[in-house]
């Protein structure tokens, strides 16, 4: 008897296409790996926003299926319910998804929708607000909020559902560089306390960074595994006009000029660049 659990949430030869438009896909399989943080990656208009409106039943496939824990979802109120409690999908823009008057009725909003007693909803709404760092606005009106501090409320509101996947699209868009690191931090934590986040980027260098694993989409279809081995594939970088990332480019170059040994891991901050640097003073010297 096999203990292989089915994937959480996965698409099963799923075709989806806009009304009059042609397929966006057509057959595709993807299954998101529990307990990890997974970029998204793929050109403008290579269908990320598209994959992830699948997966949280924003959309609904034309053929194929949507499964959660192996069953088949059916989008009837019942099965889009228990999707909603599982996978949450957080947008780009913030105010496509903030409308209550304070930031507090707004994260309210998922747990009172789901019936829950009063006192399960205020715990909730007091940890999500916790996790994104963002308790004292509480009380704060939405529309005052910096885009920043709206971009967390959002996610807070979707953190609220306690969903076990939490999909991102290019929630780091439009932050600061302090804004962007606060964000993965809080992410990463997520992660660590056993959410799986995906999150799509075009930021190849930021993904390479934060997540484990990779989903590439390009004209050949959806290739997915550590996102490691699929940036170092020139090949597919090529297929979905993706940029090498500059730690993994650096890493090449120190290597061609045999100033970085095949066994020392390379680079892939300033701040790591920086310490090799400083560690490889005086122990490795150019070839030839
Ligand atoms: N509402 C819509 N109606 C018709 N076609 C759409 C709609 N939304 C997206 N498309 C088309 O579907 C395809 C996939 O778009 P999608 O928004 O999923 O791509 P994306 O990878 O998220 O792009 P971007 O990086 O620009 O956000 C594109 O060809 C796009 O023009």
């Amino acid at each position: 008897m096999s203990s292989v659990q089915p994937p959480v949430v996965q698409l099963v030869q799923a075709g989806f296409a806009y009304e009059d438009g042609p397929p966006v896909f057509d057959g595709i399989d993807f299954a998101v790996p529990e307990g990890r943080a997974m970029a998204l990656l793929g050109r403008n208009g290579s269908g990320k926003t598209t994959l992830m409106r699948l997966l949280s039943g924003g959309l609904q496939c034309r053929s194929g299926a949507l499964r959660l824990a192996g069953e088949e979802v059916a989008y009837d109120r019942r099965g889009l319910t228990r999707l909603r409690t599982t996978v949450q999908l957080v947008l780009q823009d913030p105010d496509d998804q903030l409308f209550a008057a304070s930031v507090g009725q707004d994260v309210s909003f998922g747990p009172l929708n789901l019936g829950l007693p009063e006192d399960e909803v205020r715990l909730r709404v007091r940890e999500a607000l916790e996790a994104l760092d963002i308790t004292a606005l509480e009380d704060r009106p939405t529309h005052l909020l910096s885009y920043g501090q709206r971009k967390r409320a959002a996610i807070a509101g979707a953190v609220a559902m306690r969903p076990r996947v939490l999909i991102l699209d290019e929630p780091t868009a439009g932050l600061d560089p302090h804004g962007q690191e606060r964000l993965l931090e809080v992410l990463g934590r997520l992660r660590d306390t056993g959410t799986t986040v995906v999150m799509a980027t075009h930021d190849v260098d930021l993904a390479l960074r934060w997540a484990d694993d990779a989903a590439v989409l390009s004209p050949t279809g959806l290739r997915t595994g550590p996102i490691e081995e699929l940036l170092a594939d020139d090949a597919l970088l090529a297929a979905a006009r993706l940029r090498r990332p500059w730690g993994m480019a650096v890493t090449r170059l120190l290597r061609e000029q045999g100033l970085l040994p095949e066994d020392v891991p390379g680079p892939r901050t300033a701040e790591e660049l920086d310490a090799w640097a400083e560690t490889a003073q005086g122990t490795h010297r150019p070839t030839g």
